[in-house]
């Protein structure tokens, strides 16, 4: 699904009035609906105090919309309108009129800190204040009403965006932004959504589709698309009946040191249930007996050395190799490295050491085969590209390393995120529970295993981090996401395959 700008938001907008010859208010009635709905369908006319806060601009209309029909429905509403400026909307004050019509009466005006009513806990808060048009910090008694909102403990609902958060950019540390506990937001989500900076403020999220015009959301160009199961699916190829295990490649699993063997037996484990073909491990000699007794299903190569990579020669000639979990990076190592990198024909995966290894001798970047995927956590990303000032500089600055590197770059995180250079993608599987040692080295080796099945470096980067994520939603249903280990990740796998291919439930 594609994350647009408010500006393209906003010109989305003024083209399907324009092409369905509708009028702002009608755009607004049908929006605000479909939030009425929601609530209701929840509510189920529940006796609940409600308190819906809206602006003075078309947020604050789609708060009206669904005051008066939540009103219509017998609920208990009150509204406030949060009169930061005398520039009312149209659609504001159409709406502001139909409220007062319908249901007989006058909404509060706050305009400082005295006119803030009391919030209950068991209250249930709409924020209909500020959507996609906050262009600038909340400031004085405004700041101190989202506070006061935050700090009641009631459950707030936010229409289209969190208030206080910009749409585009990240708030300063001291600015107050609704700490939302769900956000319905319209046709498409908001990039702050995802940024680990930002992500905290809307608490879970649903897209609501209003209609907006299909042609424009066709070929309109997005700051970045969201992958759930719909779009993953589209990425997944069947299997043909009349084939064997050469077609579905050959992974090389280099890595590991002593102490260490354990990070490249999760990543090979994982690539044979993602469906490479073959999987070989090339290891430290210390690795022979830990790998062929953990995993028999792999070939074992080793090094000469007992402990650490120091030549790592063979005469294999594999789809990909999956480099760098484990490995420490001393010099010998380096070494190694540099000059499989200088022979190799393979495509490669570089992550952990393999990472470290290129932060610490920025001249093996350029020996980096063209469509390489590295896959870091933020840590290891600093170490790479240097620090940024904040989530959209990082972008930014991904965004120039992986154009002049010609990599993919998967930064890992609760969201994790891909970088082809062109396009960003942002993966929406996964929960807190995969934040466990080794999770990275599973991820590692499905992206592998799906190249070496020959899914195109960036097809398997975003189907890999998906599949990594959809097994990890699986492992946490059973487990609980305290006790889940990696390799259970990597042990629901064909789970995650299973569930991709099935019809999706409303959540
Ligand atoms: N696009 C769509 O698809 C649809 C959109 N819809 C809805 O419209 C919403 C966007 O509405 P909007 O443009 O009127 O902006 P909104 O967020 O209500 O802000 C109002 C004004 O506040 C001002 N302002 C900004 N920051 C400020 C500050 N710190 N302190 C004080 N004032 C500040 C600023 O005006 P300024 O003062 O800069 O002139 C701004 O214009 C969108 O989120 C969705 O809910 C749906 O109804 C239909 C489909
Ligand atoms: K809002």
């Amino acid at each position: 699904m594609k994350i647009l700008s408010a500006k393209q938001l906003k010109e989305a907008d003024e083209i399907t009035m324009e092409t369905e010859g509708i009028s702002s208010t009608r755009l607004m009635e049908r929006a605000a609906s479909l939030v009425f709905n929601e609530i209701h369908e929840r509510l189920e006319g529940a006796d609940i105090n409600i308190k819906i806060f809206c602006g003075i601009g078309n947020n604050g209309g789609d708060g009206l919309v669904v005051a008066r029909l939540l009103h219509k429905y017998g609920y208990k509403v009150e509204v406030y309108v949060v009169n930061y400026s005398d520039k009312r909307s149209d659609d504001f004050l159409v709406n502001y009129d139909r409220y007062k019509k319908e249901s007989n009466s006058w909404p509060e005006l706050v305009k400082r800190k005295e006119d803030f009513p009391e919030i209950s806990p068991g209250d249930f808060v709409v924020d209909a204040i500020f959507g996609i048009g906050l262009n600038r910090p909340a400031e004085g008694w405004l700041a101190e009403l989202l506070r006061h909102i935050n700090q009641s403990g009631a459950f707030c609902l936010a229409v289209d965006m969190p208030s206080g958060l910009f749409p585009d950019k990240v708030p300063t540390e001291d600015a107050a932004v609704i700490k939302a506990n769900y956000t319905l937001t319209f046709q498409t989500p908001k990039i702050v959504f995802y940024l680990p900076e930002t992500m905290g403020f809307a608490g879970e999220v649903q897209i609501l589709d209003i209609g907006l015009d299909r042609s424009f959301l066709k070929d309109v160009k997005p700051l970045a698309q969201l992958i759930g199961k719909r779009e993953a699916r589209q990425l997944y190829k069947p299997r043909n009946k009349n084939t064997h295990k050469g077609d579905y490649g050959h992974c090389l699993v280099v890595g590991g040191s002593f102490g260490k063997i354990g990070s490249i037996s999760l990543s090979a484990r994982a690539s044979l249930r993602a469906g490479a073909g073959l999987c070989s491990i090339f290891s430290p000699s210390c690795g022979y007996t830990i790998l062929q007794t953990t995993l028999p299903e792999a070939m074992v190569i080793t090094d000469e050395d007992a402990n650490e990579l120091t030549n790592i020669e063979t005469d294999l000639d594999p789809d990909v190799i999956c480099f760098g979990m484990g490995a420490g990076r001393s010099a010998n190592t380096v070494k190694a490295f540099k000059t499989l990198l200088e022979q190799t024909k393979s495509s490669m995966l570089i992550d952990a050491d393999g990472l470290n290894m290129l932060s610490e001798n920025k001249e093996l970047l350029a020996l980096l085969p063209k469509n390489s995927v590295l896959t870091p956590h933020p840590k290891e990303l600093k170490r790479l590209i240097g620090g940024w000032e904040d989530d959209f500089d990082k972008m930014k600055k991904i965004e120039t390393f992986t154009k002049k590197y010609k990599v993919i770059l998967v930064l890992k995180g609760a969201h994790s995120f891909v970088f082809s250079g062109k396009h960003i993608y942002i993966n929406n599987s996964g929960n807190p529970g995969m934040a466990t040692a080794g999770s990275g080295d599973v991820l590692s080796g499905i992206i592998a295993g799906l190249m070496s099945q020959k899914y195109e470096p960036l097809v398997a980067a975003i189907l890999g981090v998906y599949l990594h994520g959809l097994s990890g939603d699986i492992c946490a249903e059973k487990l609980g996401c305290e006790a889940m280990l990696s390799g259970d990740i990597s042990d629901e796998l064909g789970a995650a395959f299973l569930a991709l291919m099935k019809d999706e439930k409303r959540g």
